[in-house]
């Protein structure tokens, strides 16, 4: 199904993306292969959000001559998986790109508030000079993402992406208000939250779904 552009979000339409995503949306799906789908999906979804990465001219030598051939040409990326379901995702990121430095951020939303609660940040050093991918599968009210971006910014974070695997309509519209720069990439878009503020259609709760502390 076509959705109308949104300033900012790229929905990856790739059959294989798609594909996955509906798995993992099957509330059948179970843990190991949850996290086994998002993963795959975030090396997907996440070559997508790097497409613009600069290359730099490298001389090597072939086994049969010499040649410039491009590598990247910027510093290492730094990978942020927010806790604990970005996880999963992390390890998508870190299939594309090993070289990368992994920032740890951990958050949960309040079930009453939704207020984003900040538990645990470890970040490299030199983040400023690097690009920056955040991961997340959810994005949902907007105010965990809103919060991990604030923090990272703090940080010195300034080339920031934010890669999820489903957004919604509000969370979106959240993030771009709060971090106007800071461009979304996500597998699907979802209208709107119920009252408990969980996506709908949606898939759950991704982190119980992932680590199997999933509750009745
Ligand atoms: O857009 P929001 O309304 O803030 O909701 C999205 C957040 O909720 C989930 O995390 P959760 O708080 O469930 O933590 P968990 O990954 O530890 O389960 C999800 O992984 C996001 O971080
Ligand atoms: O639908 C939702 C909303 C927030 N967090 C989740 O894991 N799922
Ligand atoms: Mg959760």
């Amino acid at each position: 199904m076509a959705e109308p552009d949104i300033a900012g979000l790229t929905i990856v339409a790739h059959p294989l993306v798609q594909h996955r995503l509906t798995r993992l949306r099957d509330r059948t799906t179970p843990p190991e292969r949850f996290r086994a789908e998002l993963r795959a999906v975030a090396t997907l979804v996440g070559a997508a959000a790097l497409a613009d990465l600069p290359l730099a001219p490298l001389a090597i030598e072939t086994p049969v001559a010499a040649m410039e051939s491009p590598v990247l040409g910027c510093a290492p990326p730094v990978v942020v998986p927010v806790l604990r379901a970005g996880l999963a995702m992390a390890e998508g990121l870190l299939d594309l790109l090993p070289e990368a430095a992994v920032a740890h951020l951990g958050l949960y939303r309040d079930p009453q508030t939704l207020e984003a609660i900040e538990y645990y940040f470890k970040a490299p050093a030199d983040i400023a000079a690097r690009p920056v991918l955040m991961v997340d599968p959810m994005l949902a009210t907007g105010n965990s993402a809103v919060a991990a971006l604030d923090r990272l910014k703090a940080a010195g974070a300034r080339d920031l992406r934010f890669v999820c695997l489903l957004a919604a309509r509000p969370g979106v519209a959240a993030v771009r208000a709060a971090h106007p720069d800071v461009a979304i990439w996500t597998a699907g878009l979802d209208a709107e939250l119920n009252a408990h503020s969980y996506i709908v259609p949606g898939l759950g709760d991704a982190g119980d779904r992932a680590f199997g502390t999933e509750h009745s």
